[in-house]
């Protein structure tokens, strides 16, 4: 006798099986299929997909980036936007933003692939406990064909949100930023710069200096901003160090203001004096941001060659009388910043944080600063802001008189090679003082102070050669009395 489950069993057996696998299979296969229909019926009558950006962040409700570089991106964008201006300007507290009217909708053709935004929003009711009414959900709609799915989704929406970032960049208000505050900041501000907008007009077209030193200026400043890859390859962090040097009025700030106008950086203006030592240095620095200049002004009186902080006449013996002034004055007094903090916060390990920055130091008396701290790779470019030259006073007249050409510019010439006039004190001379002055009345006025500064200059070493001579006849007259002693 055989022990199984039989013919029929074994029937059984395999019909439930293919029972148990088969429902599934046949389901899955049958709602691919169908669904692939259906999504192709729906593409025949409405060929399109639409994205939505919601302006709000649902989980944490806060105000989605996406969201504001899509807007940025249209209204900056959109020529039909820009057209009625006026209608729907608002200033944000960075710029000026144009938002799209609700359901108005705006084409935008990108490679050839055409897709269009609308402005939604969406009322929703909401119910807690103690609060019940209706919240505004506002969105962007983006309407494209089918057939440009992937187009949009993997290509367009990424250049949309880039060219939104680089708009937000450009549209930004720079920033001057200072870590000079009253004393009460102290005690009410966490933060330790304080700022305002930056607005100086100052640009390489309007800086009065020579032409090829100047387009070599450019170039350096322009080269070093796209060189993120080349800093990284070699090793260095991305920053750069500058040095100013020359007389006063020969046009440092108008540089450093230049600078951050045309790389569009923030400045951050350091004052040296008010920092407390070495800490708060680190501190000042990390907190400033990328895209930025650090500038220290007047280096040369802000550290003596020992690198021991110079004190501020004004710092005085005068009595502190509130109590929590007094501690703070004290704590001030007793600190300082050494020539080694310096040097740390210019290429130490920190001053790695944050990219893309320039420390520019200025100083009237190069001669007096520490060789380290102005050493190659330290400050890597040193530029000396000099007298004016022809060179130099041709911008300035065309700055200040609108002139590129003038018979007496041969003149002014000729007497720039003999004296020495900062381009600050010509363009006093050049600026019109009333409407009457016209170009040939401010060019003689500049040609008088010259002539002038020649004749004190001429009188000036005329009477020093006389001391000169004084001088030597008294110590030779002392030398033949002791040789006579
Ligand atoms: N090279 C220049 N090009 C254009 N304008 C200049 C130049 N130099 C000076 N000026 C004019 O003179 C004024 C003073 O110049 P600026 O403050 O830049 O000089 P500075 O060298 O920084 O002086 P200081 O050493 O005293 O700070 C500026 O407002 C600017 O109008």
């Amino acid at each position: 006798m055989r022990w199984g489950i039989g013919y029929y069993g074994q029937i059984i057996a395999l019909g439930m099986f293919f029972q148990a696998i088969f429902p599934q299979w046949l389901l899955d296969q049958f709602r691919s299929h169908f669904e692939k229909h259906i999504h192709k019926l729906i593409g025949y009558v409405y060929p399109y997909i639409q994205i939505s950006f919601h302006e709000h962040n649902a989980a944490s409700f806060q105000r989605s980036k996406a969201y504001a570089l899509i807007e940025r991106y249209l209204s900056t964008n959109s020529a039909h936007l820009a057209k009625r201006l006026k209608a729907n300007m608002f200033k944000d507290s960075e710029s000026v933003v144009l938002s799209l009217d609700d359901y108005e909708e705006v084409t935008d053709v990108f490679n050839g692939v055409t897709v269009w935004w609308t402005s939604n929003k969406k009322i929703i009711q909401q119910r807690a406990h103690n609060y019940r009414g209706d919240c505004e959900r506002r969105f962007y709609q983006l309407t494209c064909h089918r057939k440009h799915r992937d187009f949009v989704t993997k290509v367009y929406i990424k250049h949309v949100l880039d060219e939104g970032n680089t708009i937000t960049w450009k549209t930004r208000q720079r920033k001057l930023y200072t870590n000079n505050k009253s004393k009460d900041w102290y005690y009410y501000s966490d933060t330790l710069w304080s700022h305002i907008v930056f607005e100086h007009p100052s640009t390489f077209d309007t800086l009065a200096m020579d032409p090829k030193k100047k387009s070599e200026i450019l170039n350096d400043l322009l080269t070093f901003s796209k060189s993120k890859d080349y800093y990284k390859k070699v090793g260095k962090s991305w920053k750069r160090g500058y040095l100013l040097y020359g007389p006063p009025g020969t046009g440092k700030s108008s540089m450093i203001a230049a600078m951050a106008n045309l790389l569009e950086y923030d400045i951050y203006d350091l004052e040296l004096a008010s920092v407390m030592d070495n800490t708060d240095l680190r501190r000042l620095l990390i907190e400033t941001s990328s895209k930025s200049i650090i500038v220290i002004e007047d280096i040369d009186c802000s550290l003596d060659l020992t690198g021991q902080r110079k004190k501020k006449p004004d710092d005085g013996n005068k009595e502190e009388t509130d109590p929590i002034k007094k501690t703070k004055k004290d704590k001030k007094e007793g600190s300082e910043v050494t020539l080694s903090g310096l040097l740390n916060f210019i290429d130490g390990l920190w001053s790695a944080c944050g990219s893309e920055r320039l420390i520019v130091f200025t100083t009237n008396h190069v001669e007096k600063l520490d060789p380290a701290l102005i050493r190659r790779g330290r400050m890597d470019k040193h530029i000396e802001m000099s007298y004016c030259c022809f060179e130099t006073f041709k911008v300035l007249a065309n700055n200040y008189l609108g002139v590129e050409e003038h018979e007496l510019f041969e003149r002014v010439g000729r007497l720039l090679e003999t004296t020495n006039m900062t381009p600050a004190d010509v363009a006093e001379s050049l600026m019109p003082k009333s409407d009457e002055e016209n170009v040939e009345i401010c060019l003689n006025k500049l040609i008088k102070s010259l002539e002038d500064k020649k004749d004190a200059s001429r009188l000036k070493a005329i009477e020093d050669a006389r001391i000169k001579a004084e001088e030597e006849k008294i110590n030779e007259t002392e030398q033949v009395i002791s040789h006579v002693k």
